[in-house]
């Protein structure tokens, strides 16, 4: 019926409680052995979808599918999936064996067997030594990696990870999303990973679903995303970006700033009042002599291996921009543009409008 590549598949899947509808006809198609992300901002449905993956849930209507069959009827635990949660979820009053044993324990696994892949797991995760460890003296980090283990025990064919890193600091969490994405192409098994932290997403994934009030609003790869973001809400969630009102002229032709600029996008009707996004790294600063726009500098950052600076255009929009060098503020720019770097999003867009741009995207 299906592609025998997908590992998972949700098709048309809503979810309401009481009379609030939280999930809206959620179609995803995950190949195995990609690593998926699921991004936006809190409370916008992340965790009900791994929730309805895992059978926690039960969807209100639409289906699920684990390995091309239907499983909408299988419980939790007959499901070749685990979870990793946020709060690791471990048994504070075991160590680190135990806890991760436990599931084999349950399902009457051979002792010897059990000994033999919590061992190759430990090993895995980099954990060998720590058997005897109480969780109560294990850092963050740590604790993390036995989460791990003990989802990784079961073999599952899906590993879903609820916003996994968030209790670690900034350090550790670097680290451990470079084990994780590291970890997932050795296994080549399908990680589906929730968070709300764009970097975090565009660092790890495969292919990431952007998504708001329970709906997807954009699914594709990190670069994807980042380059041509469907819409506002995409582009601002996704990193800084210039967002500057225009208007289109023809195809491959905006105005912006009373300037003409070729820009690559098509299909968009002349005259039509559109928004472009630029991002700051894509702005090129020049003498005001080059530029295709002028500029005055009024405030200039250090970010380390980059200065970060605001200018203000003859019409007063404001605009970012990167540069490695040093600018004085109060002094006059020119800013210049790729026309691949101009990415044009419609205003307004009516629902079909819109759901035909996504999938002329997703081709
Ligand atoms: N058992 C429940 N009963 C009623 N409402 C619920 C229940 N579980 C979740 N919700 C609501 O569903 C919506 C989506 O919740 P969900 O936990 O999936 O969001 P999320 O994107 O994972 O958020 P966060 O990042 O904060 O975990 C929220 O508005 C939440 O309040």
């Amino acid at each position: 019926m299906q592609n025998q590549n997908y590992s998972v598949v949700l098709k048309g899947v809503t979810k309401t409680y009481d009379d609030t509808q939280v999930l809206k006809k959620i179609d995803m198609e995950l190949e195995k052995g990609k690593f998926y992300t699921l991004l936006g901002p809190s409370g916008c449905g992340k965790t009900t979808i791994l929730r309805i993956i895992a059978g926690f849930t039960e969807a209100s209507s639409g289906e699920v599918y684990l390995d091309n069959q239907a499983v909408t009827s299988i419980p939790a635990n007959k499901r070749k999936v685990n979870t990793v949660f946020q709060d690791y979820a471990l048994f504070p009053h075991m160590n680190v064996y135990d806890n991760i044993a436990f599931g084999l324990s349950v399902k009457k696994v051979h002792p010897d067997t059990i000994k033999t892949k919590v061992n190759d797991v430990l090993q895995l995760v980099q954990l060998k030594g720590f058997e005897n460890r109480n969780i109560s003296e294990m850092s963050g980090g740590q604790k993390q990696r036995v989460a791990i283990a003990r989802a990784l025990v079961n073999e599952p064919e899906v590993l879903l990870l609820d916003e996994p890193l968030s209790a670690l600091d900034l350090k550790l969490r670097t680290d451990m999303q470079y084990e994780l994405r590291e970890l997932q192409r050795r296994l080549g098994i399908t990680f589906v990973f929730v968070t709300h932290d764009q970097e975090e997403a565009l660092a790890m994934s495969d292919w990431i679903y952007v998504m708001k009030e329970g709906e997807i609003v954009q699914s594709g790869t990190p670069n994807d995303i980042y380059d041509e973001p469907i819409n506002r809400y995409v582009a601002d969630f996704i990193g800084e970006s210039n967002i500057i009102p225009a208007k289109m002229i023809e195809d491959y032709k905006v105005e912006f700033v009373g300037k003409v600029f070729e820009c690559e996008d098509a299909g968009i009707p002349a005259n039509e009042h559109v928004e472009v996004v630029i991002r700051p790294e894509d702005v090129i600063l020049t003498t005001p002599e080059d530029g295709q726009l002028i500029a005055k500098v009024d405030s200039q950052l250090f970010r380390g291996v980059f200065n970060e600076l605001i200018a203000y255009d003859e019409d007063g929009n404001e605009w970012m921009a990167h540069t490695t060098g040093k600018v004085a503020v109060g002094s006059r720019i020119g800013l210049r543009f790729d026309p691949n770097s101009i990415h044009v999003m419609r205003l307004n867009e009516s629902e079909e409008d819109f759901d035909a741009r996504l999938e002329q995207y997703e081709d």
